[in-house]
């Protein structure tokens, strides 16, 4: 049987596993357990931490090393494995063979379903961080581990060999040990002299997965072993599968060396950055999310005012199907749109915005009521819901009923946003026709424009009211609130309100192109509500 086999329950992985890290205390935060704790943490993991020694070191180097009592430590273990279900472990310096001898005791009574050893004896700097006895000992801790990931020094002790110079002959060592052992093992090479940094997890057959990186040029390496162990111990949890866990954890780490020299930390080796990618991610500032989702539906944008529909709406050559075909199917779409901005208002965390989206469904009632009372009662259409009304409501309606707040909101935002843009847009452009018509005539007011002058504009009356300063504004404040709600979610969070608000938009292009392709056709019988 396989570890995978044996670590792969029926059942559903953690999301966040609770990892413990027994190792040696690193003041400089770089290493030991201070970048397990990190590492842990940017994976997801629950860490936690049980402490074999304690380093007074810097990034130049180990002054001294404390070892607290073992009967101390086991209590520390005891209480946490009579307590807590530890999906799994890392394993970092242990000092002496009493302290080793007493993890091992440990992990044969628990039986940890995920164990990683990093056999630490030499700190980066060079400095020894184990006693020469320790050896014994920690081979026969390999039993209870499986998963070790020597550094080449490491690995040379570990077989009792001289340190390989070339990545073959550390992939031969690491095949010795791995058989001897029955233990998969992970060789490093980030001490080799190349311009790569080659790993390679091999299995008690002999078997290997090889995985490269090109190597960072950089000194910041202090804590790289101890990191990368602990990110495995804690994907390893996640996926159950060792060679994934891996590749993930060391493209993860080679992003930490690069990222590295944005910390300023120490002359000497200095520490990797453990939350690059947190970093990078962090909460957007001020307008950052809507400005991006802004410039994410460039393409949408530009696709509208490319739409027969909005040309022929400004030149007036419209046919009166396609408009009143759009008018029905807008005053459909208000009334559900209606029902998704009051679970906005309900889901709403502060009362201005419960009041904003209240207003708005509020709104929204009021101008299917005039759209119904001034165009459809003149310009009788069928009410039915069209193909494209319908999916877009439902998408709202997901949104709404299944989403969080963040979510609806970004959802409701484009059909604000989109119609403020493309009123601004029409009116403007259709202002300025009128106005070259006018001052060739002479005195006729702008907003007598369409209000039954001979051979008028057809929608003249529906153009001139198209830039609305009220609508306009309450754009701005949903826009704030979509903001708002991204700057407080998580990362996950604002993935998908940037997708729902990126549907959305593609819905408003397809609703204006709709009265083309369905006027004619009729749609399919569909409820309103
Ligand atoms: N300069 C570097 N660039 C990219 N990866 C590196 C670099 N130095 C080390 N690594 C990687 O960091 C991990 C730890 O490597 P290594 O230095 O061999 O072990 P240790 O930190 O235990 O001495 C390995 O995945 C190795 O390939
Ligand atoms: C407490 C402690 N544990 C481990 C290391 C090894 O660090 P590296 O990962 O750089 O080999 C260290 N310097 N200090």
């Amino acid at each position: 049987m396989t570890y995978d086999t044996l670590t792969t329950p029926f059942q559903g992985r953690p999301d966040h596993p609770r990892v413990l890290s027994i190792a040696g205390s690193d003041p400089s935060g770089g290493a030991g357990i201070q970048a397990d704790i990190k590492a842990i943490s940017a994976h997801g993991g629950y860490a936690m931490t049980v402490i074999t020694a304690l380093t007074a070191q810097n990034t130049q180097g180990v002054r001294s090393v404390h070892i607290p009592p073992v009967d101390f430590l086991m209590q520390q273990l005891e209480a946490l494995s009579e307590d807590i279900a530890i999906d799994s472990v890392k394993i970092g310096m242990l000092a002496n063979a009493e302290v080793i001898r007493a993890v091992g005791d440990w992990l044969e009574e628990t039986r940890p379903a995920v164990v990683v050893l990093d056999p630490v004896m030499v700190a980066s700097s060079g400095d020894s961080l184990i006693s020469g006895e320790a050896r014994e000992a920690l081979l026969e801790l390999l039993a209870h581990t499986h998963l070790v990931t020597p550094n080449l020094p490491e690995l040379a002790v570990l077989v009792s060999e001289p340190e390989a110079r070339t990545w073959e002959e550390a992939l031969h060592q690491g095949k010795i040990l791995a058989a001897a052992r029955n233990v998969q093992v992970l060789v490093k090479g980030g001490h080799l002299a190349s311009d790569v940094c080659p790993d390679a997890l091999i299995a008690p057959d002999g078997s290997l997965v090889e995985f490269t990186a090109a190597r960072v040029d950089t000194a910041n390496t202090h804590g790289t072993g101890c990191t990368l162990s602990a990110a495995v111990a804690t994907l390893q949890a996640q996926t159950g599968e060792w060679s994934a866990s891996v590749g993930k954890a060391k493209a993860w780490l080679t992003q930490a060396l690069q990222a590295s020299g944005e910390l300023n930390v120490g002359q000497g080796r200095g520490p990797l950055n453990h939350f690059h990618a947190l970093w990078a991610t962090a909460a957007p500032q001020g307008g950052e999310f809507s400005a991006s989702l802004w410039a994410e539906i460039s393409g949408q944008r530009a696709a509208i005012f490319e739409l027969d529909f909005i040309k022929e709406l400004l030149a007036g050559t419209l046919p009166r199907e396609h408009f009143g075909y759009y008018l029905v199917q807008d005053a459909l779409y208000l009334g559900a749109y209606s029902r998704v901005l009051a679970h906005a208002s309900a889901l709403a965390p502060t009362e201005e915005e419960q009041r904003f989206w209240a207003q708005g469904a509020q709104n929204c009632l009021a101008v299917e009521l005039e759209l119904h009372k001034v165009w459809l009662s003149k310009n009788p259409h069928k009410h039915l819901m069209g193909p494209v009304t319908k999916h877009y409501v439902d998408h709202l309606a997901a949104a709404a009923f299944s989403g969080s707040y963040g979510e609806v909101v970004a959802a409701v935002l484009p059909c604000y946003w989109l119609y403020a843009e493309v009123g601004r847009v029409l009116h403007a452009q259709f202002v300025a026709a009128e106005k070259e018509i006018f001052d060739g005539v002479g005195t006729v007011a702008l907003d007598a424009v369409g209000s039954g002058r001979e051979g008028a504009h057809p929608y003249g009356e529906w153009l001139a009211t198209y830039a609305d300063e009220e609508f306009a504004e309450a754009t701005r404040t949903a826009v704030e609130i979509a903001d708002a709600a991204a700057r407080r979610g998580s990362e996950r969070e604002r993935q998908r309100m940037r997708a729902a608000f990126a549907h959305s938009a593609q819905f408003e292009v397809d609703f204006f192109d709709a009265p083309r392709l369905h006027a004619d056709s009729t749609p399919h019988r569909v409820a309103r509500d």
